[in-house]
């Protein structure tokens, strides 16, 4: 993969010898710009992800970001379709080439439910957690956490099969912190890389002798599940208004009342979201949860929003 790549004048470039026509912008996000391209041969689309390396770390980053679409085949995270890395005037750019999903990402989903004054039912809220916990079970079996997990990260098939993408931030789960140094080096690197509204409690202030592990991304789901449940992130509003988030994730999550959901429901947003990370639960015990939710109660399948 990766070592042939050449931009033709009719709008077509070539990855692996395979050409692709460029339709249009897609999004544009923190670190890159999306494009939907078509391929040529398979006449299929995808969307490819350019990202500007200004250093040696930067695509060395890329480079993670590729290996990690690699190391999973899995139904509820996103494949890779090709790379490469081109060198122009000095800089590298990387260019990951992945499926497009049309349908587009959890948030703008969201976004047009709230658009419409409506809202997501219980039993669909269940069944797209249930994907994401199933990504998310799969990297953290292999020992690695997301870091970045969030709406926006998260894209939906037509049968709201949830795919986890954007894998630049994933790394090794268990992170010891061992002195003031470290610790500042990890601040600062989540403080880049994980997002500041679905950032765990413990990456704001990293303590100096301390593990930190896959819990922070049970807290992101938990800022995931909130945004299906109320059509915007439990933080948002505190960010937008400059206040702190670091301060407000150290309280217990405010759930909106009067709410229409399950008690259950409420109660398993209650237990995710715990400031303190050895008292949040892993995902076995979320999906867990979310299986006797779905299907043992024929009590939450009637009361079901
Ligand atoms: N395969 C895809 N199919 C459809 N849309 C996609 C795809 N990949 C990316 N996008 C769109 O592009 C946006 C940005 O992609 P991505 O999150 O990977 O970039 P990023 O620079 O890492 O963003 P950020 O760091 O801001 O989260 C996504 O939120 C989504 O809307």
């Amino acid at each position: 993969m990766g070592q042939t790549l050449c931009i033709c004048s009719r709008g077509s470039i070539t990855i692996d010898n395979k050409r692709y026509y460029f339709i249009q912008k897609l999004d544009e996000g923190g670190f890159s710009y999306v494009d939907l391209v078509e391929g040529v041969q398979d006449g299929r689309f995808y969307a490819l992800k350019r990202i500007l390396c200004h250093d040696r770390e930067g695509r060395q980053e890329a480079q993670t970001e590729v290996e990690m679409h690699r190391l999973f085949s899995h139904p509820n995270i996103l494949g890779l379709a090709g790379h490469t890395f081109i060198e122009r005037g000095g800089k590298s750019e990387a260019w990951i080439l992945l499926p497009y999903v049309q349908k587009g990402s959890l948030w703008s989903v969201l976004e047009k439910l709230r658009d419409k004054g409506s809202f997501m039912p219980e039993r669909r809220i269940l069944k797209v957690l249930q994907g994401i916990c199933s990504g998310l079970k799969a990297m953290h079996d292999r020992g690695y956490a997301h870091r970045d997990l969030k709406p926006t990260n998260v894209l939906l098939e037509e049968d709201d099969r949830p795919l986890l993408m954007d894998l630049g931030s994933m790394n090794r789960s268990r992170m010891e912190v061992k002195g003031t140094r470290e610790a500042m080096t990890v601040q600062d690197w989540a403080a880049q890389r994980c997002t500041i509204s679905y950032r765990a409690p413990e990456l704001f202030n990293v303590e100096s002798h301390c593990v930190i592990d896959d819990r922070t991304d049970i807290w992101s789901l938990g800022c995931v599940l909130y945004s299906m449940m109320f059509l915007e992130g439990p933080y948002d509003m505190v960010f937008q208004k400059g206040d702190s988030v670091a301060l407000a994730v150290q309280n217990p999550v405010t759930i909106p009342q009067p709410c229409s959901y399950s008690e259950s429901l409420q109660n398993l947003l209650s237990s995710i979201m715990v400031s303190n990370p050895q008292e949040r639960p892993d995902v076995n015990w979320i999906l867990d949860q979310i299986q006797d939710m779905t299907c043992s109660s024929p009590n939450t399948q009637t009361n079901m929003v």
